[in-house]
């Protein structure tokens, strides 16, 4: 899409407003100027919409605009928000998953990511990774590179030449790593760190105001930082709160045990980050599989709750990236999605590659309800319970599977609360910025999978949520035609075309 020439998109749209209310828009006019939203309108039947289209655009003054009328079959929804992968572990893929999270960090992790300080090597891999988590719907990613800060400022320029929204990160890791694969200090790993923040710092947007790279400070984990290298990575985010966060919490119990005597005088994992400054509003604790699970599991009283680290990440305002691809494959353990949304936490979805063996936020959809759904069943074995009653009020999600609604915000609105970026992107309200996927489920995208016909077709809410429960359970980036990242095509089926 031309960035001067408004663009105005006619047909249904489905986003989702909270956890639990999906939007559906069967004929929407969706006008897109300067990256942004510029207005939308509800209910314009197609004999309409000319003349609607016409009066919109002139009370903005425009005398031109490109008119992309969609076709049966197709829809628009928000762009993916990824809320955790690692960049330097696509080679990686499909690779390990006889190992638990230590031993893989060691054998099949560490050796690939000390390849990245070649720097021809870096380049040519992300430019691949970026290309293809864009073709996968990916339109904001956190990503962590390696500890390289050469290489890290190579996928920072790799991304913002693409044009994707993203944070990205330089690895902090000064113990507990192979020697050729460890920082040798804490001061030599900061200025790394502020390094790569003035070079991300420094990349141009390509519109004016709206920088789609950021930097996001990446302690490792607990483990693998000193606490002097904790310390002054706090001091960094203390001096600058839009400095974003992101590292790994109690995703696997041999790793929380060891966390455990590395910090014998935090109480629990998230009291170590806490302790250093690195809890707030714009922190991603990835996993979190193990997250308080000795009171959760002995049905702990709410003043036990209270005093938990459920309670201290929500008071502090830091959000969760729930990776369950990476938390099967791995054998980590299976969060508790619907407790942390019933308790007001901000959760969102990520790949997690390696850990996870797909880049597609499309398996780490299918793989979160799955999760929900282990989570339901071993309820359902322990309590013999039925499931909670509505009353008008939408019900805890607590052990029940997750609906569809609640997946499609994970993957969208959710990412975009975690990352703090809600006021941005996550849904199509007027005033966000673009950042969409037009869907298609038409017998030409060559997907039998998904393929719709006949009454399918039709327009109507409840047809439209058929279309995306398919697209969510059996799509794949051949239905994915389109990405748009603040109004620009920067990949899907169609762009390469
Ligand atoms: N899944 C995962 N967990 C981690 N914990 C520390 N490093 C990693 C990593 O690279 N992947
Ligand atoms: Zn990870």
């Amino acid at each position: 899409m031309a960035s001067s020439l408004p663009t105005i998109f006619y047909g249904p749209i489905l986003h989702t407003l909270n956890h639990h209310t999906l939007q559906i828009l069967p004929r929407a006019l969706l006008a897109v100027a300067g990256g942004r939203i510029a207005w939308l309108i509800e209910n314009v039947l197609p004999s309409d919409s000319g003349d609607t289209i016409r009066s919109a655009a002139a009370s903005k003054g425009w005398h031109v605009a490109r008119l992309h009328a969609l076709k049966d079959g197709e829809f628009i929804i928000p762009g993916f928000i990824d809320t955790h992968t690692h960049a330097p572990q696509f080679p990686n893929l499909g690779r390990g998953q006889d190992y638990e999270l230590l031993g893989w960090l060691h054998h099949i992790t560490f050796p690939t990511e000390s390849r990245f300080k070649d720097l021809e090597y870096a380049r040519r891999t992300y430019e691949s990774v970026v290309r293809r988590t864009l073709d996968c719907g990916t339109t904001t990613c956190c990503y962590y590179a390696t500890l390289h800060e050469e290489a890290t400022n190579i996928l920072a320029d790799v991304v913002h030449k693409l044009g994707q929204r993203a944070f990205v990160g330089k690895c902090n890791m000064d113990r507990e790593s192979p020697d050729h694969y460890c920082e040798p200090s804490a001061q030599v790993s900061i200025e790394a760190t502020q390094g790569t923040i003035q070079h991300i710092r420094g990349l141009k947007p390509a519109i004016p105001g709206m920088n789609l790279v950021h930097p996001i400070l990446t302690p490792r984990f607990a483990i693998s930082c000193t606490p002097e290298l904790l310390g002054s990575l706090g001091e960094l985010a203390r001096v600058d709160r839009t400095l974003a966060i992101q590292t790994h919490i109690s995703e696997n119990p041999s790793e929380v045990d060891f966390v455990r005597t590395l910090f014998p005088d935090c109480r629990t994992y998230a009291h170590v980050y806490d302790a250093y400054g690195l809890l707030r509003e714009n922190t991603v604790l990835a996993h979190g599989c193990h997250l308080d699970s000795d009171l959760l599991d002995a049905g702990a009283d709410e003043e036990a709750i209270s005093e938990s680290e459920i309670e201290l990440i929500l008071s502090r305002g830091a959000g969760l990236s729930h990776c369950p691809t990476s938390n099967l494959n791995l054998r980590s353990g299976v969060a508790r999605v619907g407790e942390w949304l019933d308790r007001g936490l901000k959760v969102s979805l990520g790949t997690d590659v390696s850990g996870g063996y797909s880049p597609s936020m499309l398996d780490a959809v299918r793989h979160a309800s799955f999760c929900s759904k282990l989570v339901a069943m071993e309820h359902a074995r322990k309590e013999n319970s039925t499931l909670p009653v509505a009353n008008g009020k939408p019900a805890p999600l607590g052990n029940r599977q997750l609906p569809l609604e609640t997946l499609l915000f994970l993957a969208t609105l959710g990412g975009a609360e975690v990352c703090n970026l809600a006021s941005e992107v996550g849904n199509l309200v007027p005033g966000k910025s673009f950042d969409a996927l037009v869907v298609s489920l038409r017998p030409e995208t060559r997907n039998p999978n998904v393929w719709v016909e006949g009454d399918e077709l039709q327009r109507s809410e409840e047809s439209l949520q058929i279309l995306l429960e398919k697209f969510l359970l059996c799509g794949d980036d051949r239905n994915i035609r389109a990405v748009y990242v603040a109004g620009r095509l920067a990949g899907g089926a169609d762009a390469s075309i």
